[in-house]
């Protein structure tokens, strides 16, 4: 990692600090903007500020940190390039919204790494086939926002915000950076006039503006947010979910995108492969997190990284997180588990002990060397859930539980493991069930840790 200015320094540490002591997402209703505050100096507060414009500040007239919402290509590219003219690294989230707990999680692993997180937010319909979920996934910006404040530092109102001088990610903003001084105060940024018509002229100004004008972003901070269109993700347009008919750039990674999830999903991992290298080029970021929840698509990503020779990032800069779940449970926490109903959630956190069964045979390998298969691990994961389905028979629920699949898998290459497993081998078992109409999966690592995924593949 480039090394930092020492005032960016302290405003990750702070970032950081300040996020400890948030590690639960609190429900929407109790969602507060305002985190408690550790004690600073003034001293750090101004190195905090001359970088970033969420600084500590708990006066009456502390604000809720500010969240800029970049919606078109024009207005990412500015920003990237004055951050980039600063030598500021830039790390990048992408989600497809309706945070929880493990996208907040990433996009705190970035803050406290980087002085620039930008995640991306983007329901992708090209990942999604045309008989799949696009027009019921959930879509909650607001809260969104709401959650990723509590991530972030309040800001004093009064001392003036958009420290980060003139990265100008508002649609109204002709503000230009102006050369960044200790002693200077910050510029005021120009509040957008009502009812004017944005300067940027890119197809991101076709869209209806995402906050009532009144919100549009006024400060600038070390977290922005992307939420382009389709049009702007997608320039050809056409059709964007029937591949048969959809004209312009694929990126498939074959061999590694159609098995297991792709098997499932035939057109999954060609969406995710094409919009990542769109959103990579896009952000041009220079750090990407991932979720281990999605192993496949974060390992086929790297693969895509290398093979692409891309640069932004560079494969070993592509992070995978660990999967985070929930405390009681370990179902691992899922945009998709808002569609569960009651009895069905209660039933859900089945796939992961389906896979815990399987950890177990494994971890007999190195302690009493004994011989285990891919084939064993794979049918005493499954008998796991054959026998909740016989469970969930007897007792009369309603609820509909069906394997999908469970699948023991070479990390590298995701050839399936078959036959005795030797020691040392690097293998996932993954899985994915269908809780009625909602489908989940979750994958546990063997012989091997996230960190260890840092290199390019072999
Ligand atoms: N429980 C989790 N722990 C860690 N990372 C996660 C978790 N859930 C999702 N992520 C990661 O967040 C990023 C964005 O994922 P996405 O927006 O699709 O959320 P999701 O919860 O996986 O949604 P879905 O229910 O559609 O699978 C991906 O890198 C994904 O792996
Ligand atoms: C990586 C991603 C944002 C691409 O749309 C999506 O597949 C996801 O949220 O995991
Ligand atoms: N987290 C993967 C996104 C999807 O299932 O479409």
């Amino acid at each position: 990692m480039t090394a930092l200015p020492r005032a960016l320094l302290v405003s990750s540490r702070a970032n950081a600090i300040a996020s400890s002591s948030r590690s639960v997402v609190p429900s929407l209703q109790s969602v507060s903007r305002r985190p408690s505050l550790p004690h600073r100096s003034p001293r750090v507060h101004f190195a905090f500020c001359k970088y970033a414009s969420n600084s500590f500040g708990a006066t009456s007239s502390s604000q809720p940190a500010h969240i800029p919402v970049i919606r078109s290509l024009a207005q990412l590219r500015r920003w990237r390039r004055m951050v980039r003219d600063q030598g500021l690294e830039v790390g990048v989230v992408p989600t497809m919204g309706a945070l929880h707990q493990g996208h907040l999680d990433l996009v705190k692993a970035s803050l406290s790494k980087h002085p620039f997180t930008v995640m991306t937010l983007f329901v992708n319909p090209m990942q999604f086939a045309p008989t799949e979920d696009l027009a019921a996934y959930p879509r909650t910006l607001e809260r969104d926002l709401d959650l990723l404040r509590t991530l972030l530092p309040v800001h004093s109102g009064s001392s003036g915000s958009g420290m980060l001088r003139g990265l100008g990610v508002s649609e109204n903003d002709s503000f230009r950076p102006a050369p960044v001084t200790e002693e200077t105060e910050p510029p005021v940024i120009p509040r957008p006039v009502k009812g004017a018509k944005s300067k940027a002229r890119d197809e991101g100004t076709l869209l209806p503006p995402i906050l009532p004008e009144e919100e549009v972003p006024k400060g600038l901070g070390n977290l922005v947010v992307f939420a382009p269109g389709p049009e702007t993700m997608y320039p050809l347009k056409g059709d964007l979910q029937d591949l048969s008919k959809k004209r312009g750039v694929e990126v498939d990674v074959k061999g590694w995108g159609d098995v297991m999830e792709g098997a499932s999903r035939p057109q999954f991992f060609k969406g995710v492969a094409t919009v990542c290298t769109k959103l990579f080029n896009a952000v041009e970021p220079d750090h990407a997190y991932f979720g281990q929840k999605d192993i496949q698509q974060a390992l086929l990503l790297k693969i895509m990284l290398t093979d692409l020779l891309l640069a932004h990032p560079l494969p070993e800069n592509l992070h995978i997180l660990p999967t985070t779940r929930d405390p009681h449970d370990h179902l691992a926490l899922s945009s998709r588990n808002a569609y569960l109903s009651a009895p069905e959630r209660d039933i859900a956190p089945i796939l992961h002990r389906a896979l815990s069964a399987a950890q177990l045979l494994f971890s007999s390998i190195s302690t009493d060397s004994a011989e285990i298969s891919g084939e064993e691990m794979i049918s005493a994961a499954t008998q796991v859930i054959l026998d909740e389905q016989q469970r969930i028979l007897d007792s009369g629920s309603p609820v509909e539980l069906r394997m999908d699949y469970i699948e023991v898998f070479d990390r590298h290459t995701f050839e399936p493991v078959r036959g005795r497993l030797e020691l040392g081998r690097e293998v996932v078992v993954a899985g994915a069930a269908w809780v009625g109409k909602t489908r989940l999966i979750d994958n546990l690592l063997l012989g091997w840790g996230i960190e260890d995924a840092v290199a390019p593949t072999s």
